[in-house]
């Protein structure tokens, strides 16, 4: 009897200690099980983390100055011979044109390795000097005007100067837009030395007509632009014209011509009507390594950008300021009154030395007509012609500076970022006489 009580305790101590041990066990399992289940929770790589901390560069409405404008240049960018219309693209880099970064996107260099940061800057171009430019781009400018030098050069070879030659002499001078006034005082000029003359060879012809020419295109005006300090500041260049003209590309072109004689420039992109102007002008001068002051806003007050684009040359000590505006003619008033409120805004600070007008060679009278509205609005002190590369009408060089009074100073001759010249008559007239 005591024995089975025995057995019975024993079993029973068995019992626990062998049920107790499988449960501790069971649930030592089940919770290195249930942890084993969960997702792992990765660490941050340390360059999300970087690039979550830091801050997006947005260009605000004043930049700063780019100090690589020093750097050694690097070797010409193809882009450099792309059509001018394609510089609205991303800043120029190596990489695919899909995977550039417009500048106002970039992040700050704070947000990516050193060597990326590097690897991605652009490259600053060394663009061609000014001097001579004109000469390089003669064959563009008599490709299309040539026509009229040969026309009036055959007719005048004929055996008699009659009326019939002198009225085709005139037509032939109208058609290159040269405008009534002058191809009369041509005409009339020729005849006085033809009276004199008596009959001269045709030599002696093509040297009248090229110094007839040449009266009209008037080699003694002054075409220099004002691009160095003036006293201690920096020269302002206003630059005003009707949207598709070649305004924007005029400015990027000039800067170009300008950082060629070593000056320090800074550009405005005051032109806030069009979107992608500012894109554009900034593409341009960091191509270069020149600043452009700019908003990101659409729409933002031209006249507010323009004052902070003298200031950042103000402060800066740059040499000059090249300020774009916004040409729309749909309005007159209102064109009239933002050009002269950016004029005002900007004067507040520096006078404005230059107010360059651009006009479209290829437009004709119509451009004329444009050109006096602008006129109307600032004091221009000089004329670019652009697309002079394009059209047999280069009469308007004559018929311009008669209409305005002042002299056309640049020219374009092609969508090349080198292609705009310094003007200069001698070369014009031997190129019509080519
Ligand atoms: N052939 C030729 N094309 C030119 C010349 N200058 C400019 N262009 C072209 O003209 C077109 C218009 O140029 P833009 O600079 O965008 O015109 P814009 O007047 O500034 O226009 P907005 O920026 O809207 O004010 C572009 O396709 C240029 O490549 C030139 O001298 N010759």
């Amino acid at each position: 009897m005591m024995s089975d009580v025995l057995w019975e305790i024993v079993t029973l101590i068995v019992l626990v200690v062998v049920g107790g041990g499988l449960l501790l066990l069971g649930l030592l399992r089940g919770g290195l099980g249930r942890k084993k289940a969960a997702p792992p929770v990765a660490a941050p790589s340390a360059r999300e983390a970087k690039t979550r901390g830091a801050n997006t560069y947005q260009a605000g409405s004043t930049a700063t100055i780019d100090t690589s404008k020093g750097a050694e240049p690097s070797r010409p960018s193809p882009a450099q011979d792309a059509p001018v219309a394609e510089s609205s693209a991303p800043a120029p880099t190596d990489a695919p044109a899909d995977q550039a970064t417009p500048a106002s996107e970039l992040t700050s260099d704070e947000a990516r390795p050193a060597d990326e940061a590097v690897a991605e800057a652009p490259d600053i171009e060394q663009p061609e000097s000014a001097r001579g430019r004109m000469t390089r781009l003669r064959s563009r400018l008599a490709g299309s005007n040539n026509a009229m030098g040969r026309g009036l050069l055959s007719v005048l070879s004929g055996d008699k100067l009659d009326d019939a030659v002198w009225e085709e002499v005139e037509d032939t001078l109208l058609g290159a837009d040269l405008g009534v006034a002058a191809t009369t005082e041509i005409v009339d000029g020729l005849k006085r030395r033809v009276q004199v003359d008596g009959s001269p060879s045709a030599e002696q012809l093509e040297s009248w007509l090229h110094a007839e020419l040449l009266a009209q295109v008037d080699p003694t005006m002054d075409r220099r632009i004002a691009a160095s300090r003036i006293g201690d500041r920096p020269a302002v260049v206003m630059v005003v014209g009707v949207n598709g003209t070649g305004k924007t590309t005029t400015v990027g072109k000039l800067a170009r011509v300008l950082v060629a004689e070593h000056k320090n420039v800074v550009l405005g992109a005051a032109d806030t009507f069009r979107a992608a102007a500012a894109d554009q002008l900034e593409t341009w001068g960091a191509r270069v390594g020149v600043p452009t002051v700019r908003s990101d806003k659409d729409g933002a007050d031209p006249a507010a950008v323009a004052f902070d684009a003298v200031k950042q040359g103000i402060d800066g000590e740059a040499d000059v300021v090249l300020v774009d505006t916004a040409g729309r003619l749909h309005n007159k008033v209102g064109l009239m009154d933002e050009l002269s409120k950016v004029k005002r805004v900007i004067e507040k600070q520096s006078p404005i030395d230059e107010c360059l007008l651009v006009l479209d060679a290829t437009t004709g009278q119509n451009g004329m007509r444009q050109a006096e509205i602008f006129a109307q609005a600032v004091n221009v002190t000089g004329v670019v012609l652009t697309k002079l590369d394009g059209t047999a009408k280069g009469g308007i060089v004559v018929l311009v500076q008669r209409e305005l009074g002042v002299p056309v100073k640049l020219v374009g001759l092609g969508e090349g970022a080198d292609d705009l010249a310094p003007f200069d008559a001698n070369a014009f007239v031997n190129a019509v006489l080519d």
